[in-house]
């Protein structure tokens, strides 16, 4: 686990002319639900593609404590799930370690049967807000415990027959969504779930692919209405997972701002709720050409060529942060490299990520020099596309916070940077992207992994 880990302190150098055709993992998001719903379908469910990242490995040892069997062979991952409503209890604390996404959706999934079962995770998840995910369960009649604030570790046992109930997501979380359809997998009727602004739509579309009971109605103002027709039969699938554009932000903004790079990201999944980043750079000037967009399992997906370029600031409006929300850290990272200013607005759910990610980048940006303003949900960055001056001569580290994103984002700067930028720990970086030091380093960046213990 990564919590048990000695912190590995990590550097990053001025490189040129990054280059070369990459394949990234699979999109977390997409990874989680595959072995979730493969988990509860009845029959076999086969993946390729799987991210092997640990958040999404304990997503799949959660399962099998409640009596999925999944195992790999060659490339794909086989599982032979459970049949809905047929979860069994598990036997020991259900441990997600950093992941947000496991434990918020598996709370939904496994709270509303009449046992119990616990949820406990790393540092970082343990500070995070669960009453968001605990709230909705406990009007479908779920007895909960939980930590102060409503933290891990939380337990949960459900009532003997869960009330299905409407509900409208008060923030803009596809986490919040998706766990109350999956409480309603378990309840008799119709659970609705109403968003008022759309998220990522991962879990609507693959519990109809699975075979789910499921409608979609969207209103004149955006305002979407999903219902969920409780206990039908889910039936295996076959899915390939396609690469996450979460992970591919990283060497996108890299090959941006090093000067003289040509780079091809291939097989990038294209979601118009994931997209937003790429938007954003084309508007500040990067040169991505999407090239050959096509359908895979149900899903867009495109190859990305991206050549380095002049970036101009932006300002990036409130309503794309669903569309980004990941995104953001190595955005701020771009945005440093810009000609002018650039504002990016609506960043309140920043604040609840593996860390409080507003602050961590405007301290990261600071330290290396970046001259960039917090708001209580915005950030502002002033850019300096030569990057002279950039970066941290006297080698002090970025305080990562157990965060994987904020690790990546701060390792792409220093790429560009006058001076190095170090990260104080590289470790959470497996949460993700185990393959990042290789991919880069395979592009020609130039990045270095310290085996001592951080300060
Ligand atoms: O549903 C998902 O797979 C995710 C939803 C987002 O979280 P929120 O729902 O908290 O915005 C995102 O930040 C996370 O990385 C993955
Ligand atoms: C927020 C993230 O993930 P999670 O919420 O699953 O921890 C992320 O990967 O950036």
């Amino acid at each position: 686990m990564p919590h048990d880990i000695q912190p590995r302190l990590a550097t990053a150098r001025r490189s040129t002319n990054l280059s070369g055709t990459i394949r990234v993992p699979g999109d977390k998001s997409i990874s989680h639900r595959a072995l979730m719903f493969g988990g509860l379908a009845a029959g076999e469910t086969r993946i390729t593609g799987l991210l092997e990242g640990e958040d999404v490995l304990n997503t799949g040892k959660a399962m099998q404590a409640m009596g999925a069997k999944i195992e790999k062979i060659g490339a794909e991952w086989i599982i032979r799930g459970i049949g809905n409503g047929a979860l069994l209890a598990p036997e020991a604390p259900l441990d997600f370690g950093n992941a947000g996404t496991g434990s918020r959706l598996t709370m939904g999934l496994v709270g509303v049967y009449d046992f119990e079962s616990t949820f406990i995770g790393d540092a970082s998840l343990s500070k995070r807000p669960m009453g968001r995910i605990l709230d909705p369960l406990r009007r479908m009649g779920v007895q909960v415990k939980s930590s102060e604030g409503d933290r891990l570790p939380v337990t949960l046992h459900g009532p003997e027959t869960a009330s299905p109930i409407t509900y409208r997501v008060p923030m803009a979380s596809a986490q919040v969504k998706s766990a109350v359809l999956l409480a309603g997998l378990n309840a008799p009727g119709i659970t609705t779930v109403i968003e008022p602004v759309m998220t990522r739509d991962h879990t609507e579309k693959m519990l109809a692919g699975f075979g789910a009971d499921l409608s979609v109605e969207t209103d004149r103002d955006g305002v979407r209405t999903i219902r969920l027709q409780g206990q039908g039969r889910l039936s295996g699938q076959i899915i390939d997972v396609p690469g996450d554009p979460s992970s591919t932000a990283f060497s996108l903004v890299a090959a941006l701002i090093v000067p003289g790079s040509d780079i091809t990201i291939r097989n990038v999944l294209m979601n118009p709720t994931r997209t937003g980043l790429i938007l954003t750079l084309q508007e500040m000037g990067g040169d991505i050409e999407v090239l050959d967009r096509r359908l895979a399992g149900g899903e867009d997906v495109a190859d990305l060529r991206v050549h380095s370029s002049a970036l101009k600031g932006v300002t990036v409006p409130a309503e794309r942060a669903p569309s980004m929300i990941d995104e953001y850290p190595v955005l701020a990272v771009a945005a440093a490299f810009a000609e002018g200013t650039t504002i990016m607005l609506g960043l309140e759910e920043l604040r609840v990520k593996e860390s409080d990610r507003l602050s961590a980048v405007a301290e990261g940006l600071a330290l290396n020099g970046v001259d960039c303003t917090e708001g209580e949900a915005s950030l502002t960055v002033c850019g300096r596309p030569d990057g002279k001056g950039l970066g941290n001569a006297a080698g002090g580290a970025v305080k990562t916070h157990l965060d994987h994103r904020i690790a990546m984002s701060f390792l792409v700067m220093g790429l560009a940077s006058e001076h190095p930028v170090a990260v104080d720990d590289s470790t959470m970086i497996a949460t993700s992207f185990p393959e990042f030091f290789d991919l880069m380093a395979g592009l020609g960046a130039n990045m270095e992994v310290e085996g001592r213990i951080a300060q």
